[in-house]
C-alpha cells in the first residue's frame, strides 16, 4: 500500500460478542483495506449493517479490532501484530456523529471550546491559543456571529456546523463523520452537502465519511469504498463506481441501473459484446471477461435512448409501460421482453404509455460485471 497515504487501514477484522469455541467467528468487518491521501474525502458507502460504522469506530478507537493495522500520518494507532492500541482520546482525531452531542447548557463558543478545555490542566493549550483556535473554527463554519447564543437556539444545520467546529478546534489530521446529515430535512441535507464539501476543501482536512445515501457519496467524495456484508466491494472515484462498477453488488447499489443478464460473445481490450435474450449489447468492463462468461450488464437509465418503433419486432424493442414527469426529464418504465427497464429521457416530446419503442445504448453507460456466484 502507498506509503504516502495519510490514512492506512490494513487487514482489519472486527467481531462482536466474543468467540464461541468450535464455531466460526462471525465478523462484522473482515479484511478491510483502505487508504486516503492527504486532503481526500473518502466515503464508506453501503446498506445498513454492512460494517461502515464499525470500520469508522475502529479508526476512531471506539472499538478494538480483532486483527489489523491502522496508521494515521505515519503514527500507528492500532496494530494487532505489535500489540499497539492507542486510546480514542489520545488519537487526536476529529469526530462528528449522527447525534451531534452538543451541550444544551452551554453557548456556541463554550461548546466549540469544550474539547480544548477538558483533560488535565497541564495538557491544555494556553487560554490565548484556545481563543484563537475557537474563533478560527467558528469562522470556518460561519458561526462567528452566533458565538454568544445558546446552543439550543440553533437550527439543525447550525447545530451540525457547531459539531463540525468542535471537531475542527482540535486541528485533527483526520476527520471522521458518521452520517452527520441524517437528522436534517431533505432540503437542508442537500444544502449541507455542498457546505460540507466546500468546508472540507477549504480546510484541506482528510475526511472519512459514512453514509448509506449514494447521491451524498457521489456528490461529496474524492473516493468511495462501496461495502457489503463486512467487505469492501470496490474503491474508486464517484465516476468509477457509478460508471464502471466492478461487481454486481456495486452495479445494483449505486444508481438505479438496469441489470440484464447474458453471455459474453466477444471480448476486446476493455469492451465486450454480450448476448442477452433481448438482443446484443456492447459494454465496457473493468474485469477480465472471457468469451462464454456469464455476466450482468448494468445500463444506466440516462444511457438509454428511446425512439418510436413500428412494423416488425426486432432487437431491443419494447413498449412504454408508464411515465413520470420530473420537470427537465421524464422517467419511463419500459417493458422489454419479460423485463421492466428504468429509462430517463427528455421531457420535451414525451412518449405516451403503450408507445412501441426501440432502445439504443451509449456504450459508456453500459458496464459488464461478472455474475456473482450466489445469484
Ligand atoms: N455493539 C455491537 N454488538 C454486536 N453487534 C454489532 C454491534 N455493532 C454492530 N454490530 C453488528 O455488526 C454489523 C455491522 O454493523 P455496523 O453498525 O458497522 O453497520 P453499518 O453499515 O454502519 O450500518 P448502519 O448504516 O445501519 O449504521 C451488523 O451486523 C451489526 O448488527
Amino acid at each position: 500500500m502507498d506509503s504516502n497515504k495519510l490514512l492506512k487501514v490494513e487487514g482489519l477484522y472486527k467481531s462482536y460478542g466474543g468467540h464461541q469455541k468450535g464455531r466460526e467467528r462471525n465478523y462484522a468487518v473482515a479484511d478491510i483495506n483502505l487508504s486516503a491521501a492527504s486532503g481526500d474525502f473518502l466515503t464508506l458507502l453501503g446498506p445498513s449493517g454492512c460494517g461502515k460504522s464499525t470500520t469508522l469506530r475502529c479508526i476512531a478507537g471506539l472499538e478494538s479490532p480483532d486483527l489489523g493495522t491502522i496508521t494515521v500520518a505515519d503514527r500507528v494507532l492500532f496494530s494487532s501484530d505489535n500489540g499497539i492500541s492507542v486510546r480514542a482520546n489520545q488519537r487526536g482525531l476529529g469526530m462528528v456523529f449522527q447525534s451531534y452531542g452538543i451541550w444544551p447548557h452551554m453557548d456556541v463558543y463554550k461548546n466549540a471550546a469544550f474539547p480544548l478545555q477538558v483533560g488535565e490542566k497541564k495538557n491544555r493549550p494556553p487560554a490565548k491559543q484556545i481563543r484563537e483556535r475557537v474563533e478560527r473554527a467558528l469562522e470556518v463554519v460561519q458561526l462567528s456571529d452566533f458565538a454568544g447564543r445558546s446552543a439550543t437556539a440553533l437550527s439543525g444545520g447550525q447545530q451540525q456546523r457547531l459539531a463540525l467546529a468542535r471537531a475542527l478546534v482540535m486541528e485533527p489530521p483526520l476527520l471522521l463523520l458518521d452520517e452527520p446529515l441524517s437528522n436534517l430535512d431533505a432540503k437542508l441535507r442537500t444544502d449541507m452537502r455542498f457546505e460540507l464539501k466546500r468546508l472540507q476543501h477549504e480546510i484541506g482536512v482528510t475526511t472519512v465519511y459514512v453514509t448509506h445515501d449514494q447521491s451524498e457519496a457521489l456528490a461529496m467524495s474524492t473516493n468511495i469504498a462501496v461495502m457489503s456484508n463486512g467487505k469492501v466491494e470496490q474503491v474508486g472515484s464517484p465516476r468509477e463506481v457509478y460508471g464502471s462498477p466492478a461487481a454486481e453488488f456495486v452495479a445494483r447499489f449505486v444508481g438505479s441501473a438496469n441489470l440484464v443478464s447474458g453471455t459474453v460473445t466477444s471480448a476486446s481490450g476493455d469492451g465486450v459484446t454480450v448476448k442477452t435474450p433481448d438482443g446484443l449489447i456492447t459494454a465496457s468492463t473493468t474485469t477480465d471477461l472471457a468469451v462464454g462468461a456469464d455476466v450482468f450488464v448494468s445500463v444506466r437509465p440516462e444511457s438509454v435512448t428511446l425512439t418510436p418503433a413500428g412494423g416488425e419486432r426486432g432487437e431491443w424493442e419494447g413498449v412504454v409501460d408508464g411515465s413520470a414527469y420530473l420537470g427537465m426529464t421524464m422517467e419511463y418504465r419500459v417493458k422489454v421482453g419479460d423485463t421492466e427497464w428504468n429509462v430517463s429521457g427528455s421531457s420535451e416530446s414525451p412518449l405516451a404509455d403503450g408507445t412501441p419503442i426501440r432502445l439504443s445504448f451509449a456504450k459508456h453507460g453500459c458496464a459488464a460485471v461478472p455474475m456473482a456466484a450466489a445469484s
